[in-house]
């Protein structure tokens, strides 16, 4: 027991200190004074992402937070049932600081009950690979004072390994071949040693906590693993937190809060710890006293403005000067851009001795560069160890190595991105160069290379290379280049309906200062109307900005309603990375076809994806689009909960194929809706057997409706009901006509005979027949103010306006047609559409009474496409009849005839 407290404390010391962003060189902090809470989830899948890392963070900041289950970081062993946690998290995210927390914890009150706690770095580990020994010899070695502890400690005592930086290991960890190892006495590789820790043949009732970053997760099997938890940095509060926590001059830390605010795209980066320790060391010092300028606004700007503050440091801490040796520096900078830039393109982010030397590195002088460059060198371990390096993030890397390439084509007209010999081409302009960049970038579809093109293009601005005057002998770019860069960029946008790209092309223009196309869409997207936007018919390309302004919005995008857009099929695609971010995705009644389908496949296969309800009411998918949807379903990616297919003409084909999607991936749908399909005898019973399974987790089935009616073609009209209007409703100066499907205004009283359901004050007329299921009716109008509405029964017939005129209380819902715009009225809540209809028009009403909304469409009289107007979203609790108002001479609404 004596020897725990022992451990405990040489713990305590050595995990009291962190070295902000870097290892031993750079200052060091109190841990408790910058320490700010992480925002951990649990769960989380031990799928693999293969998304660049700068990906992954961007997604992961959009993710509502609302779908994630949080978790303290103490309370990740707090159930007895788990033995080893996997955590993962993206570069700079916080594992190691959540580790040493964690340790710093362990002696107060949390987890008291471990008494022996091993933090076993891999980076540590990877420099043992050689040697072979026990378990108790090793941790020997990393704990000196391990030898007064007795053998059977290890089985008396809760033990705990803490394994941080598993995608740092160099060992090659094969759990297959790998004998197996019980004795901890017993010599073996420390690969065997590791493997048989892990697999719980070594010490099996010890605690075990992995971290990782996400792209070496799959090196653990996962029946090793009991629970998995993700490291997702600072949600928006906690980021604000570590400002005024990191800051001591409240002032200034809210200044500089306000203006990470200010950008969205630094604000993003936020979300990584690291990133604001970078953004706090410049800001501090820009905001403050210290310097004057123009603060950063970009991520280049904010990543030169670090860089010079790390040269200057350096100069001061190390040689004692301010003024800075430019020629020294240059030839160090450009060395480690080198080895960046080197490094990057085989993907590796950690590297050794001799991959500095080969870039002309000095070992001494890459310990001084403490806040770009780490490493650790344990000459305490007594053994024959090298040196680690890596940089401090991987966004830091990609700086310099975008810087290298810069500086290698202004001073020597070399395009490090072209291999061999036409990577000198002294004819190339910068444009050219710029261009190659582009299309490398862009031929990695996983995102490789995006942030360091980000960067190479907003270091071609001269504004950013006069920050860094002094590092360039030479500067070079124009507006003339600019702009062809920028255009070029925007025709790959166009050619590029692919996604996730298309964001970062737009991060790109950010960074060229090109706010066009964004300020373009931001003026429909500001005005908080969407019609606007289907107005607008807007091009691919600014569909796409669309895309990227929504992501970039404060606006949690929980909820993504495409019936508002108006977008066709083939726009879709641009907005996928939305509908990827959402929780909820309503693409009901969109005139989505299979093509769609195929589009998002993609979506539901994705381990990024945020989606847990999908609603596609309502498009003709036909079994075919069922199909490929299935394909999508069947990923042990995804984990939608809500699929909503009523009205998609599916048949028992289309059934059979869900059903066994779901076979296949049976843990996460719970409610499934098929009405209005024609599912027929046998889709029935396969997707009833299916409710019955016991593996299945589905809960909710809805089929009612199921006739064969519903799979002909034609969208809403399938709905069509035939309504007429009712004599005894209508009011004395309404003149009904035409199988009473039609109504006029005429000033004059038309003698009806007294009716208690006539309108008394107001010209209105209600329908015969009442709607309580799904319906489709289309009405023609001339006239200056035609009110096309449905309501309850209820509405009172004489009185005030707000008891009985059409909008103007809670029984009754209406379109306002005027011949200069159209306004929906609730309970005389007033939305104006800013579409201009003519004189003469016709709208479309469609009524889904279960699910509560009803919608108003615009039918255009040649091809008779809708564009939607506007959605209700209520809960109707009694049947509703069409109501007709009218009010100067010469107007009429018309009943059509659908065929
Ligand atoms: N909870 C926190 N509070 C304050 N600062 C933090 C916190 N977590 C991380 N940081 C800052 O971010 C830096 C990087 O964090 P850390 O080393 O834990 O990242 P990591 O996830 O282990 O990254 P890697 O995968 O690159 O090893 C820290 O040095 C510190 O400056």
């Amino acid at each position: 027991m004596c020897q725990s407290v022992f451990l405990k404390s040489t713990l305590k010391d050595k995990f009291q200190k962190i070295t902000e962003g870097t290892s031993q060189h750079g200052n060091s902090t109190f841990l408790n004074e910058i320490y700010t809470e992480l925002y951990i989830t649990e769960g989380g899948s031990g799928e693999v992402n293969n998304e660049h890392e700068t990906r992954q963070i961007e997604t992961a900041s959009r993710r509502p937070a609302t779908q994630e289950k949080p978790i303290k970081c103490n309370d990740i062993f707090k159930d007895n049932s788990i033995r080893t946690v996997l955590t993962k998290g993206v570069a700079g995210i916080g594992k190691t600081v959540s580790v040493q927390k964690f340790i710093r914890r362990a002696e107060g009150k949390a987890n008291h009950d471990i008494l022996f706690m091993f933090p076993l770095p891999f980076r540590e580990l990877n420099l043992m690979k050689e040697k072979k020994l026990s378990l108790v010899e090793l941790l020997q070695i990393f704990f000196s004072d391990m030898d007064k502890l007795k053998l059977r400690d290890y089985y008396d005592y809760k033990v705990m390994f803490i394994l941080d930086g598993l995608d740092e290991c160099r060992l090659p960890l094969d759990f297959r071949k790998n004998e197996n190892l019980s004795d901890v006495t017993q010599s073996a590789s420390v690969d065997v040693l590791l493997t048989n820790l892990i697999k719980g043949n070594l010490l099996p009732s010890a605690l075990l906590w992995i971290t990782t970053r996400p792209a070496a997760a799959n090196q653990i099997p996962p029946e090793c693993v009991d629970q998995v938890t993700e490291v997702r940095g600072f949600s928006d509060p906690q980021k604000e937190e570590y400002f005024r926590k990191r800051i001591s001059d409240q002032n200034l830390a809210e200044k500089i809060i306000m203006h990470m605010k200010s950008s969205r795209s630094l604000y993003i980066m936020c979300h990584i710890p690291v990133f604001c320790w970078i953004a706090a060391t410049v800001l501090e010092r820009m905001l403050g006293e210290a310097e004057s300028g123009e603060i950063p606004k970009t991520l280049t700007q904010m990543f030169t403005h670090f860089l010079i503050f790390q040269i200057k440091h350096k100069d001061q801490k190390y040689h004692g000067k301010c003024d800075t040796d430019l020629k020294q520096t240059r030839k160090i900078i450009l060395a480690l851009g080198k080895l960046a830039f080197q490094q990057l393109e085989k993907g590796n982010l950690i590297f050794y001795e001799e991959d500095l030397r080969e870039c002309g590195i000095d070992v001494r002088e890459v310990s001084v560069y403490s806040g770009v460059c780490t490493q650790i060198f344990r000459e305490e371990f007594g053994l024959h160890m090298g040196k680690v390096f890596s940089f401090v993030h991987l966004s830091v890397q990609e700086f310099l190595a975008a810087l290298y390439a810069f500086l290698s084509f202004i001073s020597n007209k070399r395009n490090v991105l072209v291999t061999g010999f036409y990577g000198f081409f002294r004819k190339s302009t910068i444009f050219d160069f710029l261009k190659t960049a582009v299309d490398k970038a862009l031929q990695r579809e996983n995102g490789h290379l995006e942030l360091f093109l980000r960067f190479l293009l907003g270091l071609s601005l001269e504004s950013n290379q006069t920050l860094l005057q002094g590092l360039l002998t030479q500067t070079g770019s124009s507006s003339q280049s600019k702009e062809a860069t920028a255009r070029y960029i925007k025709e790959k946008i166009w050619e590029n309906p692919s996604t996730e790209t298309t964001i970062n092309l737009f991060h790109c223009l950010n960074e060229l200062n090109d706010h066009f196309l964004v300020k373009e869409v931001q003026t429909y997207l500001n005005k908080g109307d969407s019609s606007d936007l289907c107005r607008a018919k807007l091009s691919p390309v600014q569909w796409s900005a669309v895309a990227f302004v929504m992501l970039n919005s404060e606006e949690d995008l929980d909820e993504f309603d495409l019936r508002k857009y108006g977008l066709l099929d083939e726009d879709l695609l641009r907005l996928l990375p939305v509908v990827k971010t959402s929780r909820k995705a309503v693409l009901a009644s969109c005139k989505l076809t299979t093509v769609s389908c195929e589009k998002l496949v993609s979506v539901l296969q994705s381990v990024n994806s945020s989606l847990k309800e999908l609603d596609l009411s309502n498009n003709d998918l036909q079994d075919s689009g069922v199909e490929l949807l299935s394909a999508g379903l069947k990923s042990s990616c995804c984990k939608l909960e809500t699929l909503r297919l009523s009205g998609c003409m599916v048949t028992d084909k289309g059934c059979s194929s869900l059903v066994s999607a779901l076979k296949s991936n049976p843990s996460h749908l719970r409610e499934l809706d098929l009405t209005y399909n024609y599912p027929g005898e046998s889709g029935l019973k396969l997707l009833s057997d299916l409710l019955e399974d016991s593996h299945c987790a589905l809960e909710k089935l809805h089929v009612d409706h199921g006739e064969k009616i519903w799979i002909k073609p034609g969208g809403l009209k399938k709905y069509a009901c035939d309504l007429t209007l009712d004599p005894n409703t209508v009011n004395r100066r309404l003149s009904l006509s035409e199988r009473n499907k039609k109504v006029d205004f005429v000033a004059r009283d038309q003698g009806y005979r007294e009716h208690e359901d006539r309108f008394q004050c107001w010209e209105q007329v209600l329908s015969v027949e009442s709607l309580t299921g799904r319906g489709y009716w289309e009405v023609q109008w001339i006239g200056k103010e035609v009110e096309i509405s449905v309501s309850y029964k209820g509405i009172s017939r004489e009185g005030r306006e707000s008891d009985c005129r059409f909008g103007y209380n809670d029984h009754s819902w209406s379109l306002y047609c005027f011949d200069d715009r159209y306004t929906v009225l609730h309970n005389k809540q007033k939305t104006h559409l800013p579409y201009q209809p003519l004189i003469f028009d016709r709208v479309g009403v469609y009524l889904d009474w279960e699910s509560g909304t009803l919608s108003f469409y615009r039918v255009s009289p040649k091809t008779h496409t809708l564009t939607h107007l506007h959605t209700f979203t209520t809960t109707f609790t009694e049947p509703l009849y069409f109501g007709v108002g009218l009010n100067y001479v010469g107007s009429f609404a018309h009943l059509c005839e659908l065929d």
